[in-house]
């Protein structure tokens, strides 16, 4: 289990960049298993979870090429499907929430998919039914190892339907829509997710010769190819990445330029933080927040009553910025609910921020209630073990921004998704050390 040592109360200062975008990356490297052609991807964050996935693909037989930082070339051209029967893919499928998106570009391209329960976030019930009625739709049939948790899919061939899904989930319509791309006929897909790194996926498989209209919205229609050829994609920044960062510049009182974010793909992230009262300014493509040496003060509805910040799918707030505007909230002026609605053990970490001095409720498992104090008392430095990756990086933030050293426990949840913090925290002027 790996450590960070943090030593906090210290001003931060100058530029950060954005990594490539861990969710996005995660839906690409799976569609590469769609062509036998090359496929050469660029922006690919060096993350624990991306990596596992690299690995998965490796043993899959995909013949992949390093060709720079975050640039690599991958070619599916001659796929082991005995693999997906072996003891290690049961073990190393397990390791990661992406790898569910092995099961429609292998159900597309070669009429069979199969997945161990996927890991990922310990953060409340992550059911996979919208993935699954989506390949049945398709004409795909189902099966499932109850004491192995093992998912099938198999089908000679996938014929397009119309399907309304019952929830947006995010992994899930990524999913269908790999396998409708080579689907025969027209597949139509509403209640669709549409957030930036699905409409990337949409626009990198319409360029290797697919036919999708409605990117962008919930309501996306396919016209089935009968195959796809290569291309060269570039993943966007990552936007929890980005959340986060504003979210450390405003809690440690720090001018941070944070650069390239893609403004028009952030979505309501800087109204989020706006809302919490930070000043972000566009400058060009750059996020800069000044320091706040007054402080931030959280806004109020227009008839008076407290602020509420809850997850919706997009284009409402994602979930995986909760826990930052959380942690953020507890050195506001004012008052916040903040309203977890798609996971209910994801605020369970607020019981450590309570240990460092914070003033929080939590109402039930998917509210917690945040008073603010205003920088008039500090958080106590502590002893901490991170639960998930972005509770983890909300401890990480509330420990930069306490008085004394603090330690965080249980490390990799971060390394999953945030490509070396600590040196790139250490370039800004962060006091951290992996121990
Ligand atoms: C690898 C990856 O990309 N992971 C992301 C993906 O996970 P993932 O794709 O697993 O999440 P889903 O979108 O399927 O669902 C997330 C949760 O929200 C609930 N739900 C979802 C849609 C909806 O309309 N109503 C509803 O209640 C689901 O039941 C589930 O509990 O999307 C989540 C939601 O943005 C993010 O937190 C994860 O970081
Ligand atoms: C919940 C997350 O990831 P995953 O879906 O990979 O567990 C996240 O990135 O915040």
């Amino acid at each position: 289990m790996g450590t960070f040592k943090i030593e906090g109360g210290h001003k931060l200062h100058g530029e950060i960049k954005p990594q490539g975008a861990k969710n996005e990356a995660l839906q690409i490297l799976c569609a590469v298993l769609l062509t036998p052609e090359k496929v050469t991807i660029h922006n690919i964050p060096d993350i624990l979870d991306v990596n596992k996935l690299i690995l998965l693909l490796e043993d899959l037989g995909v013949k992949i090429q390093k060709k720079g930082k975050g640039s690599y070339t991958f070619k599916a051209d001659d796929v082991n499907l005995e693999y997906l029967q072996s003891e290690k893919f049961k073990q190393d499928g397990r390791g990661l929430r992406g790898s569910i998106m092995l099961v429609g570009p292998l159900l597309a391209r070669f009429g069979k998919g199969y997945i161990p329960k996927p890991g990922g976030d310990k953060i409340g019930r992550r059911r996979l039914d919208t993935h699954f009625e989506g390949f049945i739709n398709l004409g795909a049939k189902f099966r499932y190892n109850k004491e192995e948790y093992f998912y099938g899919v198999e089908a000679t061939k996938l014929k397009g339907a119309y399907m309304l899904l019952d929830e947006a989930s995010v992994t899930g319509t990524a999913n269908i829509v790999m396998a409708a791309v080579l689907a025969e006929g027209k597949t139509t897909i509403y209640n669709a997710a549409c957030e930036p790194y699905l409409q990337q996926l949409c626009k990198m498989l319409n360029r290797m010769g697919a036919k999708i209209s409605g990117i962008g919205s919930n309501l996306l229609e396919i016209e089935g190819v009968s195959e796809l050829g290569g291309t060269e994609h570039t993943m966007l920044p990552d936007m929890i990445e980005i959340g986060s960062w504003i979210g450390l510049a405003a809690m440690t009182r720090s001018e941070l330029t944070i650069k390239d974010v893609s403004w028009d793909d952030l979505g309501q992230i800087p109204n989020a933080f706006r809302k919490l009262g930070i000043s972000i300014e566009r400058r060009g493509d750059d996020i800069f927040i000044p320091e706040h040496q007054e402080g931030y003060k959280i806004h109020n509805y227009i008839d008076g009553s407290i602020l509420t910040v809850a997850d919706a799918p997009w284009p409402g707030l994602t979930p995986d910025l909760l826990s930052i505007i959380l942690v953020v909230a507890t050195q506001a002026r004012g008052e916040v609910l903040i309203h977890q609605k798609m996971f209910e053990s994801r605020l369970f970490f607020v019981d450590k921020l309570i240990d460092m001095g914070a003033k929080i409720i939590l109402c039930d498992p998917h509210r917690a209630t945040v008073i603010g104090h205003d920088f008039k008392s500090t958080l106590k430095a502590t002893t901490m073990v991170s639960p998930d990756i972005r509770a983890g990086v909300s401890l990480l933030i509330a420990a930069l921004s306490a008085k004394g050293t603090s330690i965080i426990h249980n490390i990799e949840q971060i390394d999953r998704g945030y490509e070396d913090i600590d040196t790139r925290l250490r370039a800004i002027g962060a006091k951290i050390d992996r121990v």
